[in-house]
């Protein structure tokens, strides 16, 4: 299957999925003298019940904070978007270095990690028939910045020892997504993709501008994770990230002066 390595990584991915070279592929270098302020774009608005926490999942590719998804309780609503988004999961990309790991980039900047927080539009019946339509999901992205240690994250890290292989999950319950949010929740926006297969071109992407911090020894934390399931090679799940794919002119609007 797919990956992040040599022989089965992002520039193998389009030999099964031909819309890897698709016009709306994510992620994307933005630049932010190229993004277009909008006035008309609305704050986001996001409200999340921390009682819709379920599990934590290594899938191989990342790990994954999986939510209830059977009632409007945790959403996303207003910014680019219009009508009501739930909340899926969320999930991360990182680097084998503090040089590199996230998806999206700015003006050329890598940063050594980024959150994914995957919402999909409740006008369709669930998330997999969400994911096959244009307007079927948005994704809030948040970088992390190297910095002081986050206690908020903290608490996902602290469950890695028992999900450190592929295939492994364990309940994870009472977590609040809102506190992995920056201060500021300006953003930028443009229409996009899913960053691993099956790459499906329903994704409004919603970029948060200000980063979250992240110590050097949480980062550590991240790399323990393993891509590789119990009784095959160790393999440290690291540079889990598309690079940035072509914008085929398509516009990057801010919500920001
Ligand atoms: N990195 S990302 O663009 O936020 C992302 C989010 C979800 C997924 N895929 C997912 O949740 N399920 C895969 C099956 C989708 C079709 O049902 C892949 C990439
Ligand atoms: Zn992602």
């Amino acid at each position: 299957g797919w990956g992040y390595a040599e022989n089965n990584g992002p520039d193998k991915w389009s030999d099964n999925f031909p819309i890897a070279n698709g016009p709306r592929q994510s992620p994307i270098d933005i630049v932010p003298g190229d993004a277009s302020f909008d006035g008309g774009l609305k704050p986001l608005k996001l409200k999340y019940d921390p009682s819709t926490c379920l599990e934590i999942l290594n899938n191989g590719h990342s790990f994954q904070v999986t939510f209830v998804d059977d009632t409007d309780s945790s959403t996303l609503t207003d910014g680019p978007i219009s009508g009501i988004y739930r909340l899926k999961q969320f999930h991360f990309h990182w680097g084998a270095s503090d040089d590199k790991g996230s998806e999206h980039t700015v003006a050329g900047t890598k940063y050594p990690a980024e959150l994914h927080l995957v919402h999909w539009n409740t006008k369709y019946a669930s998330f997999g028939e969400a994911a096959s339509q244009p307007d079927g999901l948005a994704v809030v992205g948040v970088f992390l910045k190297i910095g002081a240690e986050n206690a908020n994250l903290q608490k996902v890290l602290d469950v890695f020892d028992v999900i450190r292989a592929k295939g492994k999950q364990t309940s994870f319950a009472n977590f609040d997504p809102a506190t992995l949010l920056p201060g500021s929740l300006d953003y930028w926006t443009y229409d996009g993709s899913l960053t691993t297969p099956p790459l499906l071109e329903s994704v409004t992407w919603i970029v948060c501008k200000e980063p979250i911090s992240v110590s050097s020894g949480q980062m550590a934390k991240f790399r323990s994770l393993l891509f590789s399931a119990e009784g095959e090679p160790e393999c440290c799940m690291v540079d889990n990230y598309r690079p940035p794919q072509p914008l085929k002119g398509r516009a990057v609007r801010a919500s920001f002066k």
